[in-house]
């Protein structure tokens, strides 16, 4: 039972989220149409011929938006949505509407999808095709077609006709004149080009050979084609038929011959065959456009290409990209016989998840691979995805990571879910540097040692040439929302790759650099939808609440005093009021059974909770040995509930006993970093028990900057339909026995102790680089500053329990409690103690 709560207001739903953030509409792929314009069309050359003109669109979906959007748009942040000038009684509703599940704004591009339609599966699986989720609430979900999500429809092979007939055949009203010149608009130039590494030479690739006479005609592009080559050469194009992805119903022959065939692994119709489609009107009228289509697939088409030199792609894309015709990238692996074939298959036992499925269909739907971004929640199989599309292409692979401890991770789950050769997977990280010695091979390496620009040490320059010298069939990007796209551009400059596959759980970034990934990766091919997915227990329940604590008299007239806003920060993270809300929900969610993590991005603050309340912590100092056996007790030792982790466990950090977070104090308004945190508890073991729910709880002063950017923080997860409950008084707190600071000595201590504090000590900690490996970006050995920390009584030399408290370390306490018992961590510490036996041989 969760704790009774005395006052309780609901503050879910994309409205009160809006309120509550001062109308800061998220920024999700593609919602800044402005920025994409910018990309694509704003440096498009004067001398353009006028024939090209014609074809390519000048892209519109900024224009379409604002154009429609500026009339009346005065006014604050919710009164756009009251307008009363949009009078939209012209759109009559069709006679069936009641079964069809959308309503489409002839203004704005946007689309209310109502998720008790009985054909509301099929519409989400081809409006996430279409458009970008903005919000998919309980009962209603809420898109936006923009130009970007035009471009990756027709990059997953959606045809213009297939798109408005399938909005048509959904929509409540006629499809909207604006939006349908919108859609013919942007699409007939979009996807109409691709770069193809065939038989390891680049092609441009076209089925309408019009479009590839006039990029010849081209001043840039022109001079580029291979001199000698024929001038546009045609051929077949592969037929999508034959591609068995691994791990799917009809890899393991499940399915019958009768059922779909092989070649409907496509966009159009990889969707749901449980479908459930009660009402028989709606069936047949939905389900004709797409008997339609499928005739279609049975033509044979033509392609046309005209090879261009490997040294002159990146000026051919660029050219491209300011002619409005942005290149896809697709790779025929079953024709690539120059490169040696990777003995690498998923093991029987492994089954991928539909959604899995979904989202590999569309990197695989034609036969080829196409490269670009799968977006799935933390905790839903990331990884698995990746895998499986190394299993399909079958060449060799390189993985990109964040940091060490995902390569170690990544090397593992390659190791449980297929039948790699061990000797076949080498890691490149600041303390591993292998190769493998096959032909093909798999080999996994962190961000920062492909782009290091400094110079290198021999053994690790020897692994980089050889990374450097080969061509790669699949680069697996994870977690592609954190790098800068700078390194990416570094990451795709030196290594060869045919294809992309960038993973990530949110494509969301407060620099507003999501946009950069598109052309560096490719365009995002799939998202999942949160709430289903824990609706169906692939991750967890989640009941989020935002506990609202009182700033202490003493705190609160410090905290008005100070305009310095690091002190602020400090100060409303050690109000004592968070700290009694904090150890109140340990011991009730301890008492439980649950097991905690606290988060605290201000380490003071980390070490001053941690060790007060006598727990374990881990923050970027903490030596490797230490954390392991930190996360190793809070595994399997059932007298550690609860740990203290700084930012560095926000990510990357596979925990599944955990089952419930306290976020005492994190990093601004970061949409991400909740995001990600959430993600810690989605993959709790006991997920499917009958009645289970995990927690996560924002601890917030109250009056404080905190509140602010608690509500900017939940945006995303709000918009995935997550409600945060806003919890005024726990019940019960004021009994709990041994709660601490409820004196006024105890609070004026911990105040002169907060004031003692330099400036940086409100500071967020900073991790660069590799998160759980060595730190980056500060020297070794040495200490930053030293802090002046203590008590008025420690500095008076009166020791009362509370400093006896803050000095005993539950850390040190968990030294030498036997070794490691779980074979992921006995595993990395084999390692560590190979490569220390290693570096003595070497001595
Ligand atoms: N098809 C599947 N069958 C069984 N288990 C699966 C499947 N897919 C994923 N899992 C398990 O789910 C858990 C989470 O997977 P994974 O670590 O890949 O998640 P993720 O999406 O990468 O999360 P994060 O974003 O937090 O890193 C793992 O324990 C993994 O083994």
């Amino acid at each position: 039972m969760p704790p009774k709560r005395k006052a309780m207001t609901v503050a879910g739903g994309r409205a009160a989220k809006r309120v509550a953030s001062g109308a800061n509409t998220p920024v999700s792929m593609g919602s800044s149409e402005d920025d994409y314009t910018d990309t694509l069309g704003a440096e498009a050359s004067e001398t353009e011929a006028e024939d090209l003109k014609k074809l390519v669109s000048k892209f519109s979906a900024s224009s379409y938006r604002q154009k429609n959007h500026s009339a009346g748009n005065v006014g604050d942040a919710a009164s756009r949505l009251f307008k009363r000038d949009r009078d939209l009684s012209s759109l009559t509703l069709k006679p069936d509407h009641v079964n069809r599940p959308l309503w489409l704004d002839p203004d704005r591009g946007r689309i209310v999808m109502e998720t008790f339609s009985p054909s509301f599966k099929q519409a989400q699986n081809f409006l996430i095709n279409i458009a970008e989720p903005q919000s998919r609430t309980t009962n209603v979900h809420e898109y936006t077609i923009t130009g970007h999500s035009l471009f990756a429809a027709v990059s997953v092979g959606l045809t213009t006709n297939d798109i408005i007939r399938q909005l048509e055949a959904f929509s409540k009203t006629k499809l909207p004149e604006g939006l349908k010149e919108f859609i013919v608009t942007n699409t007939q130039s979009f996807g109409k080009v691709r770069l193809v590494l065939k038989h390891n030479s680049f092609y441009i690739e076209s089925q309408d050979a019009a479009v590839l006479q006039t990029l010849l005609r081209d001043e840039v592009i022109g001079p580029c084609r291979i001199e000698g080559a024929e001038e546009i050469s045609t051929e077949k194009a592969s037929k999508m038929a034959g591609l068995v992805i691994p791990g799917t119903k009809m890899a393991a022959g499940a399915r019958q011959a009768n059922e779909k065939p092989v070649e409907r692994l496509t966009n159009k119709d990889d969707e749901d065959d449980d479908d459930e489609f009660n009402d028989a009107e709606a069936e047949k009228d939905m389900t004709e456009f797409l008997r339609d289509e499928d005739d279609d697939d049975d033509e044979t088409d033509q392609v046309h290409s005209f090879q261009v030199p490997g040294s002159h792609i990146q000026k051919v894309q660029e050219r491209c990209n300011q002619l409005g015709l942005p290149l896809t990238e697709e790779y025929d692996f079953r024709n690539d016989d120059v490169n040696a074939n990777l003995v690498i298959d998923l093991k029987p036992t492994a089954q991928i998840r539909y959604y899995q499925e979904h989202a590999l269909n569309k990197m695989f739907g034609n036969g080829r691979a196409r490269s670009g971004i799968i977006v799935l929640p933390c905790g839903a199989g990331k990884t698995l995805v990746g895998i499986t599309a190394a299993c399909t292409v079958k060449k060799s692979v390189i993985v990109l990571c964040t940091s060490g401890m995902s390569v170690v991770q990544w090397r593992a789950e390659f190791l449980k879910w297929s039948n790699i050769n061990p000797d076949d997977i080498a890691t490149f990280t600041s303390d591993h540097k292998d190769k493998f010695n096959d032909k093909a091979g798999i080999i996994i390496c962190t961000y920062s040692m492909v782009t290091q620009a400094s110079r290198r040490a021999h053994d690790s320059q020897v692994v980089m040439d050889f990374i450097m010298s080969k061509e790669w069939g699949l680069m697996i990007l994870d977690e592609v929302h954190v790098v800068p796209a700078e390194m990416f551009r570094k990451v795709t400059e030196k290594v060869a790759t045919h294809s992309k596959l960038g993973l990530t759980a949110t494509l969301l970034r407060e620099d507003d650099k999501i946009k950069d990934l598109n052309f560096l990766i490719g365009p995002k091919l799939y998202e999942a939808n949160w709430l289903q997915l824990s609706e169906e227990g692939h991750i967890a329940r989640v009941q989020c609440a935002e506990v609202w604590c009182p700033m202490t008299t003493e705190f609160y007239t410090e905290y008005l005093r100070t305009k310095n806003t690091n002190k602020r920060s400090l100060l409303s993270t050690m109000n004592p009021r968070k700290y009694q809300a904090c150890q109140f929900l340990i011991d009730f969610h301890e008492r439980r059974g649950d097991k905690v993590i606290v988060f605290s991005d201000n380490v003071y603050a980390l070490k001053k909770y941690a060790l007060k309340l006598g727990k374990a912590f881990i923050y970027g100092d903490t030596p490797p040995h230490e954390r392991i056996r930190i996360l190793e007790n809070f595994q399997l030792n059932p007298d550690v509930n609860t740990i203290f982790l700084s930012k560095i466990g926000d990510t990357s950090l596979d925990l599944p006993e955990a089952t419930c977070l306290i976020q005492v104090s994190s990093h601004y308004g970061s949409r991400r970093q909740e995001a990600q945190r959430l993600g810690r508890i989605l993959r709790a073991k006991r997920r499917n028990d009958e009645g289970f729910n995990a927690f996560f709880y924002s601890l917030v002063s109250k009056d404080t900057n905190e509140m602010f950017y608690s509500s900017k923080r939940q945006a995303f997860l709000v918009d995935q339909g997550y409600a945060f409950k806003v919890i005024t008084h726990l019940n019960g707190i004021d009994q709990m026995p041994k709660l601490a600071f409820s004196t006024g000595l105890e609070r004026r201590e911990l105040l002169t102790d907060v004031m003692l504090q330099n400036e940086t000590a409100g500071d967020v900690e900073k991790i660069e680089g590799d998160l759980f490996g060595e730190r980056q970006g500060r020297p070794s050995g040495k200490k930053g500053a030293r802090r002046t920390a203590g008590t008025l009584s420690e500095l008076s030399g009166g020791q009362d329990m509370a400093y006896v408290e803050y000095n005993k370390s539950r850390n040190k306490e968990l030294k030498g409690k036997g070794g490691p018992q779980n074979a992921f961590i006995r595993k990395l510490k084999r390692d560590a103690e190979k490569r220390k036996a290693a570096a003595r041989a070497l001595q």
